[in-house]
């Protein structure tokens, strides 16, 4: 897939496999392996000052960056040792490198681990193929600090999940582009400082593996940026529908769309209209049927869900896609479309957290990214699953993983101001995507601006400057 910047790209282990294939015409394997090593060895010396080290090397390539390591920092005057759990395969790559450290090997043990003062994982990376067994997790945990070469040992590099075992590491040095993993919960938690650093692979070699997973940053996407003639209609017009039982959602997801930069917010309340009428006087809020608000053309985008009980939902939503209106649906539209997600086909974009995520479409199970890609296939939108790390996934099989939010945003109606957020992208006319990716990394920004202990309605102060701030960084190279 192409269009999308490469310093973004995330890429599977398997994926990373094939760069690695392609990167080896032009370097053999064992420079890249020594420039791995080499580049752990220099990020282990800034982390800490010299100190006793064990490199604990598995059987394959990640092993093989721990034999390299291991040589840089004895040359270095540090005082190093190699305990293997297996000896790599004569004749690989791991194996000619392995020959070349002249230092001491000591017993793959517990006991090992504990008496040096870092231990550095160079056991499995991006070839974990099954659970890890003893004696690797005691050997780990026996170590008082970490250094993971690629990924701990024992966290899944393509789904972020534990195989058996992992101990958190205090650092962890990958090379070329971050792997799923390292975004993904619960593999994130167990990275420490995390950096990725270069071995001398050409991004270039990007173009030829189909890159469909990127980190969630300005520029990825690009918001609109407002013009001398812009006007209320042309920064776009969001329409909610809303009801009695909860209008509070409504009136989140509307203000967070003004604060955003829709030129127009209107509620279709119906009945319930005198709930609204105390809310700001910048919304508008529609009293007539929605058969009659649906014959105004510049009221593409629709909000449908927030404040919403399943059988409200079930009286508009089919007539939002009778009429071809662009919808966002959350909240009350998974109530309605539990375990039908046929309901949502014609939706634009979908923004269910875990909970209703199952709800509709099961559990994600060991494989959020897979289940998110899929659910976007399977309804022809864009789902976003919310959480610590989004899932932004479209029906085409892009994908973007979002870190740039902050805990604090588990409060309630922040959801709702998010939708809201989506919805002015939406009616500015960026594509559903890149609308999805780019409101995920404001309403996270606005979270950073806001501190830990913000609620919903003090988003709505920062998406102005956390706009701004997109704004200047999308341009950035
Ligand atoms: N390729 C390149 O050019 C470059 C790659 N680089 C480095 O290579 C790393 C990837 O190397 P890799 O593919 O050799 O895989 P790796 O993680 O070492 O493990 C494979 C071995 O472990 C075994 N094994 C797996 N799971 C197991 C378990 N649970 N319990 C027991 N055994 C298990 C597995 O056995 P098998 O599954 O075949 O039976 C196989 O023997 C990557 O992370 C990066 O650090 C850099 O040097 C830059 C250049
Ligand atoms: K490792």
């Amino acid at each position: 897939m192409s269009g999308q910047p490469d310093r973004f790209a995330i890429l599977s282990p398997d994926e990373m496999g094939s760069i690695d294939h392609i990167a080896s015409r032009f370097i053999p394997v064992t420079t890249l392996m020594e420039n791995a090593g080499r580049a752990v060895a220099h990020t282990v010396r800034r982390f800490t000052k010299p100190c006793r080290v064990l490199v604990l090397c598995g059987p394959g390539n990640n092993g093989g960056d721990g034999y390299v390591a291991a040589r840089y920092l004895a040359d270095m005057g540090w005082p190093v040792a190699v305990a293997a759990l297996v000896e790599p395969r004569p004749g690989s790559d791991a194996a000619s490198v392995a020959a070349r450290f002249h230092g001491p090997h000591v017993p793959f043990a517990p006991e090992e681990a504990a008496r040096v003062d870092l231990v550095i994982d160079a056991v499995f990376g991006a070839g974990l193929s099954r659970d890890i067994q003893e004696p690797v997790p005691s050997v780990l945990a026996a170590a008082k600090r970490v250094v993971a070469i690629d990924m701990p040992s024992g966290i899944d590099g393509a789904t972020g999940q534990i195989r058996g075992y992992a101990r958190p590491a205090d650092l962890t040095v990958t090379f070329f582009r971050a792997k799923p993993g390292h975004l993904l919960l619960p593999g994130r938690q167990y990275l420490g400082q995390f950096e990725v650093r270069d071995i001398g692979i050409s991004a270039a070699t990007l173009k030829d593996v189909a890159v469909t997973t990127w980190r969630n940053e300005p520029g990825l996407w690009k918001l609109p940026v407002l013009g001398l003639e812009a006007h209320k209609y042309s920064r776009g017009v969001v329409s909610l529908c809303a009801g009695e039982a909860m209008p509070g959602a409504a009136r989140l997801a509307a203000t967070s769309a003004r604060r955003t930069g829709a030129g127009l917010v209107r509620i279709a309340a119906g009945k319930a209209a005198p709930a609204f009428r105390l809310g700001e006087p910048g919304l508008i809020i529609d009293e007539e049927p929605l058969a009659d608000l649906l014959k105004d053309h510049r009221r593409r985008t629709w909000i449908c869900g927030p404040g919403l009980l399943p059988e409200e939902v079930e009286q508009v939503f089919p007539r939002l896609v009778a009429a071809d209106r662009q919808i966002l649906a959350d909240a009350g539209a998974f109530s309605w479309a539990a375990g039908a997600p046929e309901r949502l086909r014609g939706a634009a974009v979908l923004t269910p957290h875990a909970g209703e995520f199952a709800r509709v479409f099961g559990a994600p199970e060991a494989d959020p990214p897979a289940a998110v890609r899929a659910a976007a296939k399977k309804v022809n939108a864009v789902v976003v699953l919310k959480g610590a790390t989004s899932i932004i996934a479209s029906p085409d099989g892009r994908m973007a993983l979002n870190i740039h939010a902050t805990s604090a945003l588990g409060t309630a109606g922040s959801g709702d101001t998010l939708t809201g957020v989506i919805g002015a992208l939406l009616a500015a006319g960026m594509e559903p995507w890149e609308a999805a990716c780019a409101g995920v990394w404001l309403h996270g920004e606005a979270a950073l601006q806001a501190g830990d202990w913000l609620i919903a309605e003090d988003l709505d102060m920062h998406l102005g400057a956390a706009r701004d701030r997109a704004t200047r960084l999308q341009f950035e190279k």
